[in-house]
């Protein structure tokens, strides 16, 4: 076909003495034509998978059940495009297709059935009620090639080695003092950091998080600086194309640091001069810990991942803090108000809690604002299963979007504004009594539904707490105004597609309350080597 037309348009030239000219002339009409011809031929094809692909859907669905909405996609491959990589778009995505779609629909990725639920009834029917049923491990891009579902609970697979971790999990991540007292200890040290070097506070913050997850983990906050350098390697090795190598290094990385900080803990025991921690207990097989009975192998992978997601997962909430503040920043005077009327000239502790609704409700109403974990962590099914008449496969994808789900209209009028007041204020859905227990973060959707639901939630409440309480205790924050604030915007949100969402850094002028407090944070810092960022 290319022959003749290009033989017609010699014609129509009539010819040429330029014979180069010529020859590039026929060659661009020549590749021109070729495209148009793969085009149709891609266009045929599509059409044509197009059409046996609804022939074969239908097929496939067990006679009496209803399909699900399903997103539009091709044959065979399903939808592999849309869901955006990053930023506020993976939100607003999702968003669109909510209300176009409903509460529950289906897409389907290379042969595999993604099912996304976008309202909190329906993830409670399903991932807790039927929870057994919506529990297998599914493999997220940070964690395939890093450490294997069989070592890590978030991504086991059901059955009696997920009960035997989860019930060990559970036993050291709940004791009485579930931080054994350091969340109240590093807080000093954090204000201190801050007040050295403010314009550092994302920086501090990491800190904060990595210091207080390795002294709760191992007993030494020095064990959170290799686990710093972990947690950026393991967001970039989650990025998509990064060489397999990285991988396996990051793999290495990680377990010698986990299982050093474990022989760290045996040798300080032996030596009688271990402090508290997870790992001891596991070595010492406390709190009915004998029960779950993990290698001394299993319980260096199990405390390591932990330390690592309590850093990612806590870190998250404590930078939309900083970001509430400096949008919303006429809640300040009603959150120092309370924090001097309770606390007076000390930090907050968490006996102080009941007292400090107005400090729960600023870390409630952070932590819906922005998601930490946006699209949930993704489950498989273990069968096939029927929801309201529509067919659930066995191995399908499950998705509660968090993000969605923390704005359903219902429940949360003006849900794109951050408004403590509603969980303070009779007049809002959400509100409850009393106010000595409630709001309360403790079952919140953020940390999920199913039987992998966050074991380190009482850990979380407390880090959130107490250090949002004692950052606030000691400072006012401000946005940049003027040209600066419109050239450095306080971010909205960042999604990504590796599960934890925390925002990076922006310009907020963070300032001590009084020359009384500053005094007061300037006092002491366990490690002076950590003031200014290295
Ligand atoms: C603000 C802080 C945190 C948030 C928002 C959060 C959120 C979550 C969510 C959404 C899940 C998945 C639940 C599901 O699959 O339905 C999860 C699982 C998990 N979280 Fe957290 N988490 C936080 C802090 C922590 C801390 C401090 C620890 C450490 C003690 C921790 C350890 C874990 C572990 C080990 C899992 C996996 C559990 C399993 O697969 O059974 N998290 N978390």
């Amino acid at each position: 076909m290319s022959q003749s037309i290009q033989a017609a348009q010699e014609e129509s030239y009539g010819g040429s003495d330029n014979a180069s000219g010529s020859a590039s002339l026929n060659a661009e009409t020549a590749a021109a034509l070729s495209l148009l011809d793969s085009r149709a031929v891609w266009a045929l094809g599509l059409l044509l998978a197009f059409v046996l692909g609804r022939v074969t859907q239908k097929q496939k669905l067990p006679a009496g059940f209803k399909r699900l909405p399903k997103l539009a996609g091709l044959p065979y491959i399903g939808r592999p495009w849309g869901v955006p990589m990053s930023g506020a778009d993976a939100a607003w995505y999702f968003s669109q297709l909510h209300k176009k779609y409903g509460p529950i629909y289906e897409s389907e990725v290379t042969g595999t059935t993604h099912i996304w639920i976008e309202n909190d009834k329906i993830a409670r029917e399903l991932l807790v009620h039927r929870g057994r049923k919506y529990g297998d491990g599914y493999e997220l891009p940070a964690g395939a090639g890093v450490l294997g579902g069989s070592e890590v609970l978030p991504l086991m697979g059901m059955g009696q080695e997920f009960w035997r971790h989860k019930d060990a999990l559970n036993r050291i991540a709940n004791v009485e003092d579930v931080s054994f007292g350091y969340s109240e200890l590093e807080n000093k040290d954090t204000l201190r950091r801050v007040l050295d070097s403010p314009k550092e506070w994302s920086q501090h913050i990491t800190t904060h998080c990595a210091r207080t997850a390795a002294r709760v983990a191992w007993g030494d906050a020095r064990h959170g600086t290799k686990l710093m350098e972990i947690v950026q390697d393991l967001s970039k090795a989650g990025s998509p194309g990064s060489p397999p190598r990285q991988e396996a290094d990051l793999r290495q990385q990680m377990k010698v640091a986990f299982f050093e900080a474990r022989d760290d803990v045996i040798a300080r025991t032996q030596a009688g001069t271990a402090e508290g921690s997870w790992m001891k207990l596991c070595l010492e097989k406390a709190g009915g810990l004998e029960k779950g009975n993990l290698s001394k192998q299993e319980a260096a992978l199990t405390v390591g991942t932990n330390a690592l997601i309590a850093i990612a997962a806590t870190g998250s909430p404590l930078h939309a803090f900083f970001t509430a503040m400096c949008s919303y920043s006429s809640w300040q005077p009603r959150l120092h108000e309370e924090l001097d009327r309770v606390c007076g000239d000390r930090l907050p502790r968490t006996a102080d809690l009941p007292h400090l609704p107005v400090l729960r409700a600023v870390v409630k109403e952070t932590l819906r604002w922005k998601q930490p974990m946006p699209l949930g962590l993704s489950r498989r099914t273990t069968e096939d299963d029927v929801y309201d008449g529509y067919y659930i496969p066995k191995g399908a994808v499950v998705h509660a979007n968090a993000y969605l789900i923390s704005r359903e209209s219902s429940k949360y009028p003006e849900a794109e504004e951050w408004r403590p007041e509603r969980w303070l204020e009779p007049s809002w859905p959400t509100y409850q009594e009393p106010l000595s227990e409630y709001p309360t973060i403790r079952g919140d959707a953020a940390f999920g539904y199913s039987t992998h639901a966050c074991p380190g939630i009482e850990l979380a409440a407390i880090e959130l707490y107490t250090t949002i309480g004692a950052i606030a205790w000691g400072y006012n924050f401000k946005r940049q105004e003027g040209r600066q604030g419109c050239e450095n915007a306080v971010p909205w949100y960042e999604t990504n597609p590796y599960v934890m969402n925390v925002s990076s850094q922006f310009p907020c002028t963070v300032t001590p309350r009084s020359a009384e407090k500053a005094r007061y944070m300037a006092g002491g810092c366990e490690d002076p080597s950590l003031l200014v960022k290295a």
